[in-house]
């Protein structure tokens, strides 16, 4: 059993003085003012602290197969690196093979994470469209605790699908009461830039952002809200990156019909003029979809998240070392995507969100874990401090400062897109299931310690919008 005394409870909803009792199946047993600890009980003083529900990162890619590399994160590291920030879940993705089998690869994706330190989960990619396909989304939403589906409208030849897959995915999740998630950019468009600027020479990072502007990513944003309207069906855009999706996702929101969109810390804080340095390794290591924007697109995404239009907070994480990026060295499309920031996404989030004043403490835990938890339906499990829940905790320091660096972080990855960034707030303990993993610098995690956490069908707002497409009577029946 472990006793947090002395802290300030801090939840979506509100804060208070309150210890916290965790027993030793890894539950909370008790909030309350003045716990007595029980016999044989831990304390851990948490005087001075801020005590919040575990981040929940639900966009990370560990030891991912992409681009001809291995994102270099494996599960272990990762979510090691996670818990060292205060993130004590991830939502991963399975990626199942072209054509194949999405079972086979979530069995796989299954044996990968069992090193995981904390507790994880997964969403599962539409890469394709069969029968079979639609026979074991019902497999994995009825047996696999899976209630969340993945689709890429980019990476044209790889991952990417069409409407037509679109339409039958995201109406086969609305049966099943699953949730839609998709990546969101023209990924034709995307293909016929990033052949003119290779046809004329424009082969180095720079170019990167030029092969997917801002409108790319809102057209498709659209035009998945709009096929997510015509089903009547919720729909989930993870990493908006401009204003351009935000007020997509904003005015679909207006209309009654239910978008969610998540941001990443990184784009949140980092603009284009990354890909401007000189240096081709400096500017490859910021090569991910969406890239990175000028620098008012920032103002919308705080905006989004401060109003509520835009609901979680991501990273993406999807780590690739100098090596790795270096396989495009003649051909940015060739450079793996993706970066680093399971570590850093809580600090990033603490620092330029709530001390600038953009976010309450209570919708920090909004954005980091309890919107997230809602959403994927594992509310109040998890992103909640309450009796019953899972004990992932985070014990806040919001006075203390350091500076983020790859020469002490512990993602496997040999940068860090935040490096010299000095913030204010930090995990000073984590505790996943009851147990102190991450206590003043000290990484106490324990390999495989992570839980598989099941995840069901018919979420809340699942739930409501099938009530509502039965009562407003004006949607054409979903695609079979
Ligand atoms: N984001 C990125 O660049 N890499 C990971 C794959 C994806 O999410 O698009
Ligand atoms: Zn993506
Ligand atoms: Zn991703």
């Amino acid at each position: 059993m472990l006793l947090v005394r002395g802290g300030t409870v801090v939840t979506a909803e509100r804060s208070w003085r309150a210890d916290v009792l965790c027993d030793d199946a890894g539950r909370i047993a008790q909030v309350a003012p003045a716990i007595a600890a029980p016999t044989g009980c831990d304390v851990l003083d948490a005087g001075g602290l801020l005590v919040m529900p575990g981040g929940i990162d639900p966009h990370t890619h560990m030891e991912m197969p992409f681009m001809g590399s291995v994102s270099s994160d494996d599960f272990e590291t990762g979510t090691a690196a996670g818990v060292a920030g205060g993130t004590t879940m991830i939502i991963d993705f399975v990626i199942p093979q072209p054509g194949g089998s999405l079972l086979a690869a979530w069995k796989d994706w299954r044996a990968k994470a069992a090193k995981a330190v904390a507790d994880y989960s997964f969403h599962v990619a539409v890469t394709h469209w069969d029968d079979q396909v639609h026979a074991e989304m019902g497999t994995l939403t009825r047996e696999c605790g899976v209630n969340s589906f993945k689709h890429f409208m980019a990476y044209k030849g790889a991952l990417m699908v069409d409407d037509g897959v679109l339409l039958r995915s995201i109406g086969r999740a609305l049966e099943l009461g699953a949730l839609c998630n998709v990546h969101a950019e023209n990924g034709d468009a995307v293909a016929f830039l990033q052949q003119d600027l290779l046809r004329r020479g424009l082969t180095g990072p720079d170019s990167h952002p030029l092969s997917r502007p801002p409108a790319v990513e809102g057209e498709a944003a659209q035009r998945v809200i709009a096929i997510a309207g015509l089903l009547g069906a919720p729909v989930y855009i993870v990493h908006v990156s401009t204003e351009d999706a935000t007020a997509a996702i904003a005015a679909a929101r207006a209309r009654g019909q239910r978008v969610y969109g998540e941001v990443l810390a990184q784009h949140l804080v980092i603009d284009d003029s990354v890909y401007a340095d000189p240096d081709w390794l400096g500017a490859a290591r910021h090569v991910m979809s969406p890239p990175f924007r000028p620098k008012h697109h920032q103002k919308a995404l705080w905006a989004g998240l401060a109003s509520g239009q835009l609901q979680t907070t991501a990273t993406d994480h999807c780590c690739f070392c100098a090596p790795q990026k270096l396989q495009g060295r003649d051909d940015f499309t060739r450079i793996p995507n993706g970066t680093p920031g399971i570590e850093d996404r809580m600090s990033v989030l603490w620092h330029h969100g709530v001390r600038t004043g953009r976010l309450t403490p209570q919708e920090f835990v909004a954005v980091t874990s309890a919107n997230t938890a809602r959403i994927f339906n594992i509310y109040p499990r998890k992103g909640a401090i309450v009796p019953g829940a899972d004990a992932d905790l985070v014990l806040w320091d919001d006075a203390a400062s350091r500076t983020i660096s790859a020469a002490t972080h512990h993602q496997n990855v040999d940068y860090n897109v935040f490096e010299g960034m000095q913030v204010t707030g930090l995990a000073r303990h984590t505790i996943s299931g009851g147990r102190l993993v991450w206590t003043d610098g000290d990484l106490r995690a324990v390999r495989g310690a992570g839980r598989y956490v099941e995840r069901p069908c018919f979420a809340p707002d699942l739930t409501a919008q099938l009530r509502l497409n039965r009562t407003s009577g004006d949607l054409p029946a979903g695609p079979k």
